[in-house]
């Protein structure tokens, strides 16, 4: 079944060339959908179009079939907790003045009212928050802690757990290890994928390094220019059909 589908997208800044440039895509329930291409191409301008973070110039945005590019912030709420993110930089996604158990609850907070979850179980905050840190592999005393307090890695960790908190549909990973060393990267994209797994989640995936994007996603579209210029399952990865552009980026892999 089809999750997210967007057709003919369009993003253009004043005075610039045009950011995302008449691009389309479907991204099914469960999969990972890799998107990769060099830094500019229109990555971060897409995935913060796609969540209605940023307004668009044309085109438009279904999820599950309903049109979102339109919807007042009212009748965007529901969405936009199905629809979460999760940025490259952590440091700049928690607030510094706020302990992880408090940077943890707040999106529950926001949403409980219309919450209906299914696989963590809200009894106390604390209760919760362990819940949530058990998720992702942290122990339970980094609660008590400042995001300064922790690894970068740590970190990135803890925006996870806030992202899966409110048990999204779909969470769009943009360039989620890129401010980490190779075994952080490594350890988070491998949580990721176990978590896909077991909350049932949908992922965008995207990231300038095509090995991370092969890694995780059973399809990948390459980016350039703000267009979509190759898509395939992963297995066709190396197939001689591939473009120019993607061929380049296999080079480098
Ligand atoms: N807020 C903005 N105002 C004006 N131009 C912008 C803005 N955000 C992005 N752009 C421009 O849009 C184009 C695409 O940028 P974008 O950040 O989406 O690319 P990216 O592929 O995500 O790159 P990176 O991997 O370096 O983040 C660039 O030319 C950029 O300068």
């Amino acid at each position: 079944m089809k999750l997210l589908s967007v057709k003919h997208l369009t993003k253009s800044y004043k005075g610039q060339k045009t950011a995302v440039d008449n691009l389309s895509l479907e991204l099914n329930q469960g999969e990972c959908l890799g998107l990769v291409g060099e830094s500019g191409c229109g990555k971060s301008t897409l995935a913060r179009c796609l969540l209605r973070i940023e307004p668009i110039s044309g085109g438009s945005i279904y999820f599950k079939d309903q049109a979102i590019e339109n919807l007042n912030e009212r009748k965007l709420q529901p969405f936009r907790q199905k629809m979460q993110i999760v940025f490259q930089n952590p440091s700049a996604a928690l607030n510094p003045k706020l302990k992880i158990k408090d940077s943890l609850i707040d999106p529950y907070e926001q949403y409980h009212k219309k919450l209906q979850l299914q696989h963590f179980s809200y009894t106390s905050k604390e209760a919760y928050v362990k819940q949530l840190l058990e998720a992702v592999e942290l122990p339970e005393k980094l609660a008590h802690q400042y995001p300064h307090e922790l690894s970068g890695g740590q970190r990135q960790r803890v925006t996870i757990a806030r992202a899966i908190s409110i048990e999204p549909e779909l969470i769009v990973l943009d360039e989620p290890t890129a401010s980490l060393d190779v075994i952080s990267q490594g350890a988070v994209l491998s949580l990721l994928t176990e978590l896909r797994q077991t909350l049932n989640l949908s992922y965008l995936f995207i990231s300038h390094d095509l090995a991370a994007v092969a890694q995780m996603s059973q399809r990948i579209m390459v980016m350039k220019d703000g267009k979509i210029v190759d898509q395939f399952s992963l297995d066709h990865l190396f197939s001689d059909e591939r473009h120019d552009y993607t061929k380049e980026l296999i080079s480098i892999f």
